[in-house]
């Protein structure tokens, strides 16, 4: 095989990933027998009976024929033989068929368990991934990869090279047969194979290397369609008549993957058929030297016949081993992205960590500075705050200042680019410590389609189903009343796209989430805007509770209505990703000018509306 491989467009030329059949065969196999190896070898057995059937029917095959023409040592012919003969080979037939089905049957099932175990797999190496990693999209790309390889590639492969070893081992006992004839026939075989086998190697190196030109192209495709069919976004595409503009990008993303594609779909195209005029050439000379012996007499006409009949046979079966081994190399790349994406120390993310975060005394930020990966400049930077165990303090700041950035790091799903996180004084060496420690309403927290009581217990998944713990956070959230007037209280599953799913109004989708931060007991409380969608009574009755509500716990809370930080113990000021002041309201009033305006623009509305 060439070293330099070309691809459509003039593409870099990729490297073969296993750089050896072998070892993408070794990787197959290897997925197989850890998915089920009951059934692999069951596949195995059963392939290897049809490939010993095949040889023994020629044999077979070839003494009815003789039976029936007579033999080239001049025996006359016996047709008592020959029906004998016959009858074996009907036989064989019917137990072949059988077999074939029973194979169909355990192929199909394996398939479902190599998908299921290399799906799994796949999502438990992207359950593990750190948040960071999800804001590249080269980690995007990577996922759709493994997926891609996971459901389609990785579940045909055994098949693939299971069919390749029994058409290797079909043609090795027919040619074994044959050389009791004609042995000279056989190494033709091979040679008529080979240009299939590299044009569906050069194919696989095209294939792929166009998709990976066209990921940015897959992933708007992806997102168009999202848009344009998705329940959330259909009542803004309406309201802005924006389905006609989406439709035409979509179409044009479609226009460029076809003219790619046909391009590539072309050059195949050509060089298959190239290709099967080659093999097709060496089968059509190998079968003008068999008549030509037969008519020299140096074959009898039950050995020709037999030997042409073989002839077929074989080049079929030199056909379907360049197909399959095809087919499982132009896997090569997919397989090898699956290998790369599950290489990771494996371990299931089933089961829940366990919240081990102890209190803690003081929680500290000293001089952190982070960038996010697609970030042009610090959302952070060389920022200090101090949580002191049972205060609450709060972040107030214009948008894009950096606050919730500044409670990702605290909360641990972001390890700052400099500078340290403490906890009583000792340095933070593993962020999720400080996941474990606190529990988090994020500002644009996850509405999940299972039942009400769920959507809260989540908060805890080690006390999933622990209904008593569940109503107790639904009350301090204020949202018990409204599950239990649900169809089926907290069994009722919401989420109008499943049959009998109910909806709720965004304020009461927000009340669940707080519901959900509240099951978590955690001593840290991080509130991200908690009550953006709450109605002014539900926000004041919170805001009054706070401290009753969370009583033992520090609260950290991020809030743009002033009225709600009033009471905090401290609040940060931050501009631009760094802390511009720090104290109380009073404090802060008296010097410094960034809270005094913030505060003012809003207090300002209400006065002028003649409010108290
Ligand atoms: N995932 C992200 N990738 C890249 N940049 C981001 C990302 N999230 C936030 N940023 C940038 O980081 C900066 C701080 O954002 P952050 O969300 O922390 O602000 P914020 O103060 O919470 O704003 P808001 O009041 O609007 O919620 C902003 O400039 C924002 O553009």
């Amino acid at each position: 095989m060439s070293k330099h491989h070309d691809a459509p467009d003039g593409a870099p030329a990729q490297r073969l990933p296993f750089n050896s059949l072998r070892l993408l065969i070794v990787f197959g196999l290897s997925a197989a027998w850890q998915a089920d190896r009951h059934r692999l070898i069951v596949v195995l057995a059963l392939q290897g009976v049809q490939a010993l059937g095949t040889g023994g029917a020629v044999l077979v095959g070839k003494n009815a024929l003789s039976g029936l023409t007579g033999s080239t040592s001049g025996q006359s012919p016996s047709l008592g033989t020959s029906a004998g003969y016959a009858a074996a080979l009907l036989a064989m037939g019917f137990v072949g068929s059988i077999v074939k089905q029973a194979l169909e049957y355990h192929q199909s099932m394996f398939r479902l368990s190599i998908e299921r175990d290399a799906v799994e797999r796949v999502v438990a190496a992207a359950a593990r991934a750190e948040l960071a990693e999800f804001e590249n999209p080269e980690f995007h790309d990577r996922v759709r990869l493994a997926l891609t390889a996971a459901q389609a590639y990785l579940p045909q492969l055994p098949a693939l090279l299971v069919t390749a070893l029994r058409a290797v081992a079909t043609t090795v006992t027919v040619g074994a047969a044959l050389t009791t004839m004609v042995w000279w026939l056989f190494p033709l075989f091979a040679v008529a194979t080979i240009p299939a086998v590299r044009v569906s190697m050069w194919r696989q190196r095209a294939t792929f290397a166009l998709d990976r030109r066209l990921a940015e192209n897959s992933r708007t495709r992806w997102y168009l369609i999202d848009l344009l069919t998705g329940r959330d976004q259909a009542k803004e595409i309406r309201a802005f008549g924006l389905a006609g503009v989406f439709f035409g990008r979509l179409s044009d993303c479609y226009d460029q993957v076809l003219a790619k594609e046909r391009v590539l779909k072309l050059r195949v195209l050509r060089r298959e058929v190239l290709a099967r005029l080659a093999g097709d050439a060496t089968v059509a000379g190998a079968l003008a030297v068999v008549i030509a012996a037969a008519a020299a007499g140096q074959l009898g006409t039950a050995s020709a016949l037999t030997a042409v009949a073989c002839l077929f046979f074989a080049a079929q079966q030199g056909v379907m081993v360049s197909t399959a081994l095809g087919g499982a190399n132009a896997s090569a790349f997919y397989l090898d992205a699956l290998r790369k994406f599950t290489a990771a120390p494996t371990g299931s993310p089933a089961a829940a960590p366990p919240l081990t975060g102890r209190s803690f005394a003081v929680l500290e930020a000293r001089e952190v500075s982070f960038t996010y990966p697609s970030g042009r400049r610090p959302a952070l930077e060389r920022v200090s705050v101090r949580l002191h165990a049972g205060e609450t303090v709060a972040l107030v700041g214009e948008n894009g200042s950096g606050k919730t950035t500044l409670t990702k790091l605290l909360s641990g799903l972001y390890r700052p680019d400099a500078g340290e996180l403490l906890v009583d004084g000792r340095p933070v060496v593993d962020p999720a410590e400080l996941t474990v420690t606190s529990t988090v309403l994020f500002q644009d927290y996850l509405r999940y389609w299972f039942t009400a009581g769920e959507n809260i217990a989540l908060g805890d998944p080690r006390y999933l189903g622990d209904a008593a713990r569940t109503v107790r956070a639904a009350r301090r959230a204020g949202v018990h009343d409204i599950v239990t007037g649900l169809p089926s209280g907290y069994r009722t599953r919401l989420g109008p796209q499943f049959s009998g799913g109910a909806d709720l109004s965004p304020g009461q989708w927000q009340r669940i989430a707080l519901a959900r931060a509240f099951f978590r007991d955690a001593p840290l409380v991080i509130l991200d805007e908690p009550t953006a969608s709450m109605d002014p009574c539900a926000e004041a009755e919170l805001f009054d509770r706070m401290r009753s509500l969370f009583a033992g716990r520090t609260v950290l809370l991020i809030s743009h209505r002033f009225s709600s930080v009033l009471a905090a113990d401290r609040i940060y000021v931050l501009q631009r990703g760094r802390v511009v002041g720090s104290g109380t309201h009073e404090e802060l009033m008296g010097v410094n000018d960034t809270y005094r305006q913030l505060y003012l623009a809003q207090a300002g509305a209400y006065l002028r509306a003649g409010a108290p």
